[in-house]
């Protein structure tokens, strides 16, 4: 246990110990077994941990260390008095200042890393005036069964549910809804949809500071939202304007993500910023929101949401997933660290 209350592992805020994250300790004839429960997604931790595997062994005479890890997520509270959405234990509100950023792709893949992390997860396509994750997870065809009439069940894909607009109406009539009536429409397909068990539901808003991010604050419990950006001033200046609003009306900021922050070539890996450099890092420092992650311009990103298979899908063990995994584990790990446990509550349905 001293051992273990020394390492803080990459962006936790506490050791294990102390966190009351380890659950069992045992050692037998030849191992140490050590049993962690954790509240949130990580990833790379094992890798993190064995760095302590010669030392736990010198102090405790075992031979090996053996490392288990189970998940049980926390649900964090909200400081909106909206209801809970049943089954719904944290909802992460993606956001951008400005449209074409990135902020879809990286919702989506940020839903998929969470679930190949090993999290329940669901994705809500809030931008009822442009939905596009049905195209971006290749289930522009399907539509949300009801057995009730009342309720709807969610579209499955790679693993994780969905629930757009888009399925509802078609991506060609949802661009017309303006005001109250696009406020409704999220409010209802948010209720109305049986998202089962979810760990997360990651909620992709439409770009800018309007009807639907107000709804969010005040009709739905948003645990926390996240601001994609790319490095260029114009889009600087409206992250910083989608900041402040989240501010006021009591959303916290879990951080940044600079989207396009240089452009990989294909050919010989050369990385060049197209877009100006350290301009999500500034925006970070000045505006103390942490910087969560950069992800490149890269062709193949673009090419695998077109196809309807998403990069984590396309190719879960590259590179680019890597990057996905990584901001995945920071957000969930900053999500837990930043907020406040509460009782995750059982839900009994009325059929
Ligand atoms: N990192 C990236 N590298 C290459 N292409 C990307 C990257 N991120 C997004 N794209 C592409 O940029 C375009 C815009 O992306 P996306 O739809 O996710 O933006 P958005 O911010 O959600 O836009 P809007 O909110 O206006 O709908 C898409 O064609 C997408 O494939």
């Amino acid at each position: 246990m001293a051992v273990l209350r020394q390492f803080v592992p990459a962006h936790w805020a506490q050791d294990p110990v102390s966190a009351g994250f380890v659950r069992d300790l045992a050692l037998t004839a030849e191992q140490l077994i050590i049993k962690l429960v954790l509240p949130f997604v990580d990833y790379g931790l094992e890798s993190d941990l064995r760095q302590l595997d010669a030392r736990l062994c010198q102090v405790s005479g075992a031979k090996a260390v053996k490392w288990q890890f189970g998940q049980d997520i926390a649900t964090l509270s909200h400081a909106s008095n909206a209801q809970d959405v049943p089954g719904v234990r944290n909802i992460i509100a993606v956001s951008s200042g400005k449209g074409g950023v990135g902020k879809s792709t990286t919702a989506v893949n940020l839903a998929l890393a969470l679930r190949q992390l090993g999290a329940r997860v669901g994705i809500l396509d809030a931008d009822v005036y442009g939905p596009s994750i049905p195209m971006m997870l290749g289930v522009t065809q399907a539509t949300p069964a009801s057995d009730d009439g009342k309720t709807m069940s969610p579209v499955a894909a790679h693993g994780i549910v969905a629930n757009s607009i888009g399925f509802l109406v078609g991506a060609d009539d949802a661009t017309v809804w303006r005001g109250p009536m696009a406020s409704k429409a999220l409010a209802q397909i948010l209720r109305e949809t049986r998202w089962g068990e979810l760990d997360y539901l990651v909620v992709d808003l439409p770009p800018g500071t309007g009807d639907i991010q107000i709804t969010m604050a005040q009709q739905v419990p948003t645990t926390a939202a996240l601001v994609v950006t790319t490095p260029q001033n114009v889009a600087l200046a409206d992250a910083v304007k989608g900041i402040s609003m989240f501010r006021k009306v009591n959303i916290p900021v879990l951080g940044v993500i600079e989207n396009m922050s240089y452009h990989q070539c294909s050919q010989c890996g050369h990385q060049e910023a197209l877009f100006g450099e350290g301009g999500g890092l500034r925006v970070s420092q000045q505006h103390q929101v942490p910087l969560l992650g950069q992800l490149p311009l890269d062709a193949t990103i673009g090419r695998h949401m077109d196809s309807g298979r998403p990069t984590l899908v396309a190719e879960p063990e590259g590179d680019l997933a890597q990057r996905y995994l990584t901001l995945a584990a920071r957000i969930a790990c900053g999500l837990y660290f930043s907020g406040n446990t509460i009782p995750t509550r059982l839900y009994t349905r009325q059929v």
